[in-house]
């Protein structure tokens, strides 16, 4: 048998959904750089689950499908009112809530592929609404219901805010969410897929996959850059904040990555995006600090920002509270974790590796008063 610590470097299935290839990142194909400056995220879900672009009759009908089914049941909201608001991580909230709307949807053990489908929708569809309550409802506001007339990415924002965001805020917010939206056999992905190749619903395998975003090595280290960034009020502290955190062998959070070695591709379209966004907005001053750091860390030790270092950047500017970066993320993944969950089960087959055992040898049983 063989064995790799974390599983580097083991293909563990085949897939057509999105790859990676001498650090190249393409969604069935289509390069990420050309999906972020051209198309919309609605688009690039229907691409991940259909394989193909929509026409524009496709496109229009499926937007109006998401758009009809963003509205939550009232047990939703019920349910996140009555979770303890001010200590609870809204990642716990999204994962308990996803989970809601599976014991509430009635189709949720149909497993026929055109009712799979209707369900990702569904799940697409009200991740956004539960997202945005929460964060209201923990400030004492009602949740704003979702608009039929606006963009997925648009709505996500007017629902958190209340107001119709600018279009350069919700074409960038758009965009931020194409670059999230899948990315091969990351941790959340695998979980997703080993949970609904036991044939367990859609619903579960969503939540086992919010469970694993929300760990700060994964989806969870957005949220942890901006803490970081918080805390370095200016360029000339972050040299000694950096070298000092390395000196603690503490990981810095936003760099390094298991299969990118040269740099994330999406990194550097974030950087522009935080750039041109932060000056926008006459936040520059983080950018600046985000360069910087990318800088020291880079000559101090080679390593290169991931997708999570200038999405809290973004985010930031855009608005949105710091501990909302990662279900923002969860937002976006929905579509590729059920992109991956749609074609697990398209060719299903149980997924059960092996272990090597390296505990005691066998030995005998000895009874409790002879110990
Ligand atoms: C969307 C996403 O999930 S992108 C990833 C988001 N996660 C983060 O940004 C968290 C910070 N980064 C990390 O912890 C890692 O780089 C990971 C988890 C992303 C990848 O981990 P692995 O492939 O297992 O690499 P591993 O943790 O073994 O690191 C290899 C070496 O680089 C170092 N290293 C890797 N990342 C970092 C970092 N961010 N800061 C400091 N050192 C780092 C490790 O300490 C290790 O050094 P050593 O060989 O001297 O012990
Ligand atoms: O692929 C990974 O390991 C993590 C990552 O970048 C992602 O999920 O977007």
């Amino acid at each position: 048998m063989t064995t790799t610590k974390g599983l580097e470097g083991i293909v563990a299935t085949t897939s057509a959904i999105s790859s990676i290839h001498n650090d190249v990142l393409t969604y069935r194909g289509y390069s990420i750089e050309d999906l972020a400056e051209q198309a919309t995220f609605e688009e690039v879900v229907y691409l991940l689950w259909n394989g193909e672009l929509p026409d524009a009759v496709q496109l229009r009908e499926f937007r109006s499908n998401l758009a009809n089914n963003a509205t939550v049941p009232d047990e939703i909201y019920d349910l996140i009112k009555a979770l303890p608001h001010q200590k609870v991580h809204p990642m716990a909230v999204l994962r308990t809530a996803v989970s809601a709307l599976g014991v509430l949807d009635e189709q949720a053990d149909d497993m026929d592929e055109k009712t799979n489908k209707q369900k990702a929708i569904r799940i697409q569809a009200k991740i956004s609404t539960i997202v945005t309550a929460f964060s209201r409802i923990r400030q004492g506001l009602e949740p704003v219901a979702p608009r039929k007339d606006l963009g997925f990415a648009a709505n996500f924002l007017y629902m958190l805010k209340g107001k119709e965001p600018s279009t350069v805020a919700a074409r960038t917010f758009d965009k931020a969410l194409i670059l999230h939206a899948d990315h091969e056999l990351n941790a959340s992905t695998f979980t997703a897929r080993v949970c609904v190749a036991t044939l367990s619903d859609i619903y579960s395998g969503v939540t086992a996959a919010i469970g694993a975003l929300k760990g700060p090595l994964h989806g969870g280290a957005n949220e942890q850059v901006m803490r970081m960034l918080d805390k370095i009020t200016s360029i000339s502290e972050a040299d000694f904040f950096i070298e000092d955190a390395l000196a603690k062998k503490q990981k810095i959070m936003g760099f390094g990555h298991r299969v990118y070695k040269n740099g994330d591709p999406r990194a550097r379209i974030q950087k522009k995006m935080a750039e041109e966004l932060t000056q926008d907005s006459g936040e520059e001053k983080l950018y600046l600090l985000s360069a910087h750091i990318e800088e020291l860390i880079r000559n101090r030790k080679g390593l290169l920002p991931n997708t999570d270092f200038y999405s809290a950047t973004i985010y930031h500017t855009l608005g949105i509270e710091t501990d909302l970066f990662t279900p923002v993320f969860a937002v976006s993944r929905t579509s590729g974790w059920v992109a991956h969950i749609l074609e697990q089960l398209g060719d299903n087959r149980l997924i059960r590796p092996r272990a090597e055992y390296n505990g005691q040898p066998y030995r005998a049983y000895v009874p409790v008063d002879a110990r």
